[in-house]
């Protein structure tokens, strides 16, 4: 650290008290000037070794010369975990928050900086640096056409603004730092050693994966470890984690069980809290937790999640099964990682994960400051297979890191879109550019074998894209060039898939009146929609009649079907333990799903508004107030003016007293359960002002 300013150094000593001297790999990048170098550059190092760091050198650098710094993430879950990290630099007058605007170090999700770079220019031209974090994400499907684009308008709006990426190590590091114009700085130190290796069935003389997982579990208890095992589907986590409970659950030792006791007891609480009772899959978690063995997957309440990962990283649990969402923005190490399944379910079939997925989730093995060493286990059933496992994936290179912006249909038609709508392009010719000016652009134009007929593959997309553009409506050719329609104004200025707008249009476009639950359906249908999702293999006719029942008539039940019917049992007043018994479906997700049902309705209004649909608007007013709070038309007035009252204690109100409280007095108030003098008062001023 010695080389670093005398302020730098101050500023890290205060806020990371922790870190007394440079790991190897960071070192080697500050080392490299990288930290007054005014040039772009890519940090490559391994997970969970510091690259948050380094990226805090360069940001400090930036603002301590009166320059603005964007730190821009993946996830929401990570820029709030940055932001708490980053406050501390307040105490040195640094202003940290979630806006170039208003802060020196901004944080942001690649969304939020994309819409800088497509309509807050002047903002845009006063950032002089751009971090970007776990920037090999650019070849991820859905937000890799984001972040690589926004990175693309923002280098032609903004030039001199400096970019460093932060990613973990890619195969084809050149292509990417040639396109970024970067110094590229590798390093493979990881704070902890990683041990990968492939166990077999036959070797561990077990008869199945789940037993050797269970060898493995069992000597990491004897050695006061953890084990995180990566399998491929929710039910799998379930399933594992109830085989395993079941197997260690004599033999948990008294001050443990207590302790998973504990936690099974606060993963039971939450649905309490939300006026549900637990659901089937609540009760089966806490099962589970009271072994120490959690199973972790997006169908859980958000807040059960958090606990799970709280409390491992506190030792309280033995392992943790999950899916490889896990993978992606939780800093959750732990001595030994399993991966199962190295399968996944695709359109095509099962297909192999990529070696990219397997090294980011053995990546995870070993916690700094805890273990000595890391340990990844795959398992095969026989020798050949251990062999085949160990050649591709132990040994084996990552792929090479691909754009997916033509790939991705939504994003071709988003990008094209924001092109027009911020005016950077007026015809085909200036799409073409900014298309050939991308990481995909780059890619194809530096082929050997794709250069010469990449200019005319991505004609032909974009053209295709255009026509589709223009026949719904959204873009519209006029004497001064290609423009957007007020459709697809909204479009561009709202973060929604097109196919989202597009099908919401069409709907808007039928004859009579909206009909509420045909809408809901619509949404349940679109790409934006959090989807409610079946349990297993459960009869799927409860939600069929449900619908039926409202007059939507459907052949094929999926989970499009089941979100539907989630969210009209939500909006009358029905809770996830409910939902969960009668649909058979993972409700825990219930109040997201309905919350993100609520703003496309909003959508929707306002893609009425813009085609000159006017009847029944404000009907879709209170299907948003119901889809939100969850609640039937009578009680919409008394939710919606008086805050925080929740649907429970409005339905228990007007109960007791009809909709019409005015002549209620506090007294008679205060008599109902979860009314106290503070709410009573609020009611008394609602209907007093009346
Ligand atoms: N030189 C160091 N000495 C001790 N601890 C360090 C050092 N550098 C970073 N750390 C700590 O190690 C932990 C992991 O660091 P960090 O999150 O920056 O890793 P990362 O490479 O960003 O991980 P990921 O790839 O998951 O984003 C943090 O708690 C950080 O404070």
């Amino acid at each position: 650290m010695d080389t670093l300013k005398s302020e730098i150094k101050d500023i890290i000593k205060e806020c990371y008290p922790q870190i007394k001297e440079l790991n190897p790999a960071q070192k080697a990048v500050v080392d490299s000037g990288f930290v007054e170098d005014t040039t772009n550059y890519i940090i490559a190092i391994p997970t969970a070794s510091g690259k948050t760091l380094l990226g805090v050198m360069a940001a400090l650098n930036t603002i301590l010369n009166g320059g603005k710094v964007v730190y821009a993430v993946p996830l929401i879950s990570i820029q709030n975990e940055k932001v708490k990290e980053f406050k501390k630099f307040e105490k040195f007058d640094i202003n940290v928050g979630k806006h170039p605007s208003s802060s020196d170090l901004a944080v942001m999700v690649f969304e939020s900086f994309d819409a800088i770079t497509r309509f807050s220019w002047n903002t845009l031209r006063e950032i002089d640096l751009l971090i970007v974090d776990e920037f090999h994400m650019i070849g991820e499907y859905s937000r890799g056409p984001t972040i690589e684009c926004a990175i693309t308008r923002s280098r032609i709006l903004n030039p001199g603004m400096r970019i460093i990426a932060l990613s973990a190590t890619l195969q084809n590091m050149p292509e990417l730092s040639s396109w970024l114009d970067a110094h590229v700085v590798e390093h493979d130190y990881r704070p902890v050693p990683l041990y990968k290796d492939v166990l077999t069935t036959e070797e561990m003389e077990t008869k199945n994966k789940n037993d050797v997982i269970l060898r493995v579990l069992n000597t990491s208890i004897k050695e006061s470890s953890q084990i995180l095992v990566f399998v491929s589907t929710r039910r799998f986590t379930e399933s594992l984690a109830n085989y395993i409970a079941g197997k260690i659950k004599r033999k948990i030792p008294a001050d443990k069980k207590k302790a998973f006791r504990e936690v099974a007891e606060k993963i039971l609480d939450v649905p309490k809290k939300r006026g549900s009772l637990p659901t089937a899959v609540c009760l089966k978690l806490a099962e589970c937790v009271e072994s120490g063995i959690a199973f972790h997957h997006a169908g859980l309440f958000d807040k059960q999640k958090e606990i799970i990962e709280e409390e491992f990283r506190e030792g309280n649990l033995y392992m943790i099964t999950a899916t490889p969402s896990l993978m992606y923005g939780v800093n959750l190490p732990s001595k030994n990682v399993v991966i199962r399944d190295y399968t996944r379910w695709t359109s095509q079939g099962p297909q192999p994960i990529p070696v990219f997925d397997y090294e980011q989730m053995s990546g995870r093995a070993g916690r700094p400051g805890y273990d000595t060493e890391g340990y990844s286990y795959l398992i095969a059933k026989s020798v050949d297979e251990a062999y085949n496992l160990k050649d591709h994936y132990v040994y084996g290179e990552i792929e090479t890191t691909h754009s997916k912006l033509i790939e991705n249909k939504d994003a071709v038609y988003k990008q094209i879109i924001t092109q027009i709508a911020s005016t950077l392009a007026r015809n085909p010719q200036d799409i073409l550019e900014f298309f050939g000016s991308t990481f995909y652009g780059f890619q194809m134009s530096n082929n050997e074998y794709l250069s010469a007929f990449s200019a005319d593959s991505m004609e032909y997309e974009i053209n295709q894209a255009l026509e589709f553009l223009i026949q719904n409506g959204i873009l519209q050719t006029t004497p001064e060039g290609i423009k957007t329609t007020e459709f697809g104004m909204l479009i561009a200025k709202s973060n929604y898939a097109v196919k989202t707008a597009v099908r919401l249009r069409e709907f808007a476009k039928m004859d009579g009146e909206i009909d509420i639950h045909k809408l809901i359906y619509e949404i349940s249908k679109t790409p934006d929609m959090p989807m409610i999702s079946f349990k297993g293999r459960k009869s799927k006719e409860p939600v069929r009649e449900r619908l039926n029942k409202e007059g939507v008539f459907i052949v094929d039940i999926g989970n499009s079907e089941a979100t539907a019917a989630t969210l009209i049992e939500w909006m009358n007043e029905r809770n996830e333990y409910e939902i969960e018994n009668a649909f058979n479906v993972y409700a825990a997700s219930t109040r997201r799903s309905s919350y993100e049902a609520s703003l496309l309705v909003k959508f929707f209004k306002r893609i009425c508004e813009v085609l000159g649909v006017y009847s029944g608007l404000n009907s879709l007013d209170v299907l948003s107030a119901r889809l939100y709070y969850g609640v039937k038309d009578d009680i919409v007035p008394m939710v919606v003016s008086i805050k925080r009252l929740g649907r429970k204690r409005a339905r228990a109100l007007v109960n007791a007293f009809g909709a019409d409280l005015k002549s209620v007095t506090k007294e008679e108030l205060v008599k109902i359960d979860g009314i106290g003098p503070k709410t009573a008062e609020a009611i008394m001023n609602r209907y007093k002002s009346n």
